[in-house]
């Protein structure tokens, strides 16, 4: 089974936790486009949901295939969110923002009373780290903010490069209107102590550790789909 059908997969047993008349958090990503695609097949059959996108890319696709949308502020309180990621660990503690959505992604999946990841099984790690860690930035200062993050990382015993992310020959844009610096720092035993560290940075935005906001990961695999449940 390829990438795409194992996404495909992972996405289907998701909308099964999909009920009628939920207000749900839509992710982004390759992974969750799939999960969108199979949501628009429902409610062409007369699924009723109200959607939030957490991103534009995502607001797009739902208005390309018919799926009905809301806004946060217009449905601050959501039952559910569906969302990809770009690593899972045991816990269910998730590194999130490889297509620059994290933002919004958080704030989505916080506004949510249930966050399900759904994702093939090459995300799972048994510590976090490997994939470089997404942190939004503010464009103010981005080198003393740069700078800032590395002493952070070096309190923490963590060290490796930090790159600004780019596009085209420009730096990559959020929808925030936020820059991403991809932090290379290998392993990350304590993504909480990381986590408050970076948010004691004053030019970080966001960042993509995404700790106790997932209840349950839906993995797919080429032996099958099973599904985690966080165990705090
Ligand atoms: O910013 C993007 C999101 O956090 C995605 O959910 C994450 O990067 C996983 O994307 P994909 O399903 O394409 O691997």
């Amino acid at each position: 089974m390829d990438a795409r059908a194992l996404k495909i997969e992972a996405a289907r047993v998701a909308l099964g936790y999909v009920e009628d008349g939920a207000r749900l958090g839509i992710g982004t990503g390759s992974t969750a486009e799939e999960f969108v695609r199979l949501l628009a097949e429902k409610v062409a059959g007369g699924l009723k949901v109200i959607g939030v996108p957490t991103s534009e890319r995502t607001a797009a696709l739902c208005v390309e295939l018919g799926v009905p949308l809301s806004t946060l502020d217009e449905t601050p309180e959501l039952d559910l969110t569906i969302d990809g990621a770009d690593e899972i660990d045991p816990q269910l503690s998730l590194i999130k923002g490889g297509g620059g959505a994290l933002l919004r992604e958080k704030i989505v999946a916080a506004a949510s009373s249930k966050m399900i990841v759904i994702a093939d099984q090459s995300k799972m790690v048994e510590t976090l780290g490997k994939f470089p860690l997404p942190i939004e930035v503010n464009k103010f200062g981005l080198k003393a903010t740069e700078l800032a993050i590395a002493a952070v990382a070096t309190e923490l015993g963590l060290s490796g490069p930090l790159t600004l992310r780019m596009t085209n020959g420009t730096p990559f844009v959020t929808d925030g209107g936020h820059f991403i610096l991809d932090a290379s720092f290998g392993r990350i035993p304590d993504p909480r102590a990381l986590s408050n560290g970076l948010f004691a940075v004053p030019g970080v935005v966001e960042h993509g550790l995404f700790l106790g906001l997932a209840q349950a990961a839906i993995i797919a695999s080429a032996d099958g789909v099973r599904t985690v449940h966080a165990t705090r």
